[in-house]
Order: C-alpha cells, then sequence, then structure tokens
C-alpha cells in the first residue's frame, strides 16, 4: 500500500523530513453565514504520520476533516491531498479519491437495515468486488477490530464500542491510505474508549496508515503518543524512558487558527499560556 503510493505518478510530494506529504493546507479558509470558521490555517501530514487534532469546541476540527475528504470546499487557500490539489476539482474526481480514503465518523454513522458484514463491504459491494472475496474481507477486518464474532449481527443490537469498531473496520476494508477518525472515542465511558484508541494505535504500528485523527479527549491523545501496539501480545504497552511515538503529532485549533504545530515534547513544554491552560 505504501509503496504503492510512492509509485503513482503525480501522487505524492516532497516534505519534510523528505516524507511525501499526504494532506497539506495552504492558507485555507473558510466562512458559514460570513462567519468565518477556520482563516489561514497551514499544515502538513507526512506518509505514515498520525496527526491529532485538538482543541475547543467548536474551533473548526470538524470542518477541517470534511475539507480534507473534500466534502467542503475552502473560500480560498489550496488543499492537496497525495500531492494533487483537490480544491477545485469536480465532484467525480472527489470521489474517485476518496476511494483511497477511509473514514470514521462522529456518530459511527452505520447502516441500521444493514448487517455488520454489510455494512462493512458496503465499499466493496460499490466497488463489485466478487461476493466470496468480499466476504472474504470483512472477516479479516473484524478480526482487526475483534469483532468477528458480530458479523450478523445489526447495528441496533451492537454496543457504542462495537459500533465505533464496525465503523474502524469500514475505514479500513479497503486498505486506505489515509484515514480520518473524527472523534472516534466521543461518547464512549473512558474503558471503552481506551479500546478503540488501541485499534487506532494498532492500525498505526501495524499498517503505518497516515492519518488525522481528531478527539476531544487529552487523555486518548496522550495515551496515543506514548504507547506502543505490541503484536505479540495484541495490547499496548509505554514506550520505554517515557519515550513517544515520533509519527505522531498533533495540530491544535482555536477558533478556526491554528495554535500549536508540532511534536508531543514541544506540545508538553510550550509555554504558551493558553495552550498550557488548555492542557491542564
Ligand atoms: N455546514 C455548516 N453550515 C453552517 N455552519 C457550520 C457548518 N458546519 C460547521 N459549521 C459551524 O462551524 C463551526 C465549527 O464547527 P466544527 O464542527 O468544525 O467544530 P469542532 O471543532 O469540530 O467542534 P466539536 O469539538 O464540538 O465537534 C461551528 O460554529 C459550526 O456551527
Amino acid at each position: 500500500m505504501a509503496e504503492d503510493l510512492l509509485t503513482r505518478p503525480n501522487s505524492t510530494q516532497q516534505s519534510a523530513g523528505d516524507q511525501p506529504s499526504v494532506v497539506k493546507f495552504d492558507n485555507v479558509s473558510i466562512a458559514f453565514d460570513r462567519k468565518p470558521v477556520l482563516e489561514e490555517i497551514s499544515f502538513t501530514v507526512v506518509r505514515g504520520e498520525t496527526r491529532i487534532i485538538l482543541g475547543p469546541a467548536g474551533g473548526g476540527k470538524s470542518v477541517l476533516m470534511k475539507l480534507a475528504n473534500g466534502l467542503l470546499r475552502p473560500d480560498s487557500g489550496t488543499i492537496r491531498i497525495f500531492g494533487e490539489n483537490i480544491t477545485s476539482l469536480p465532484e467525480r474526481d472527489l470521489f474517485k479519491r476518496r476511494a483511497r480514503i477511509g473514514m470514521v465518523f462522529q456518530e459511527s454513522a452505520l447502516f441500521d437495515s444493514l448487517s455488520v458484514e454489510d455494512n462493512v463491504a458496503y465499499r466493496l459491494h460499490e466497488e463489485h468486488v466478487p461476493e466470496q472475496e468480499a466476504h472474504a474481507r470483512v472477516v479479516e477486518a473484524l478480526k482487526f477490530v475483534e469483532l468477528e464474532q458480530a458479523i450478523q449481527k445489526f447495528p441496533p443490537e451492537l454496543s457504542g464500542g462495537m459500533r465505533r469498531r464496525v465503523s474502524i473496520a469500514r475505514a479500513i476494508i479497503s486498505q486506505p491510505d489515509l484515514i480520518l477518525y473524527d472523534s472516534p472515542t466521543g461518547g464512549l465511558d473512558p474503558i471503552t474508549s481506551t479500546t478503540i484508541v488501541e485499534l487506532v494505535m494498532k492500525q498505526r504500528d501495524v499498517s503505518h496508515t497516515t492519518s488525522l485523527m481528531i478527539t476531544h479527549r487529552l487523555q486518548d491523545a496522550f495515551t496515543l503518543a506514548m504507547n506502543r501496539f505490541n503484536p505479540e501480545t495484541g495490547k499496548m504497552v509505554p514506550i520505554p524512558d517515557g519515550g513517544v511515538d515520533e509519527s505522531t503529532k498533533f495540530l491544535v485549533l482555536n477558533e478556526g487558527k491554528v495554535v500549536f504545530d508540532g511534536t508531543t515534547h514541544e506540545l508538553v513544554s510550550s509555554t504558551d499560556p493558553w495552550l498550557r491552560a488548555y492542557l491542564s
């Protein structure tokens, strides 16, 4: 998958550390009803990076995610995804680009009338993948989220945490080059949240998929930054000596502006009074 990304013509752009940029915002602004929601936003996410997006409610985090997926268009500025300027692409071209992006929505967004299997296979059905292959891939994706026993159930029969797992399985089924997680732990209790963070970590450390993750819970953000998935035990373990995962970085938005863009160490050692108050 990663190699595939490298070999696609014009699909990447060189950026920091010589890694190709997967998401690049340049001076992006958007307003609703003349009210600015994002103002002059610039940041880059390179291949293999996990970018945690933090900030107070209403700061524009979900809008940023929708811009990255081409579901919204900016009023000004440029958005490049996989090195390609998507800012003014027609919808039919955006649709094709979205095939490379997995999305986990805030409220799971599953179809209640479809079984877990059909929910997870949704994109494969759209792509007319043969039934037998689709089934095998659904089983594999459900195994990844440890939910294969629920394959024949329907979303209303599942707990909130299980629905979130199905949503993650649906996002990874097509082996995306980018995953957008919009508050994957929103509304879940702390223990269930941790199991979802563990899945995000597993995807990061096993598949190295580039991702953006919005979270309202600082605890989840730092769990992701300071732990690593151990494939032998199937559990996360703290990175020794107070270390952090180098591929995990932060973007903090407040009132539509980037107030922080950097590493975990830079974030926790920032002397900015607003950031210190926000993190305390
Ligand atoms: N389609 C829309 N039409 C009008 N206003 C919108 C639209 N989408 C978002 N907004 C406004 O943009 C602002 C930012 O919303 P957004 O959902 O991105 O914030 P957020 O940081 O994700 O908040 P939360 O943490 O509560 O999820 C809000 O004031 C919201 O009402």
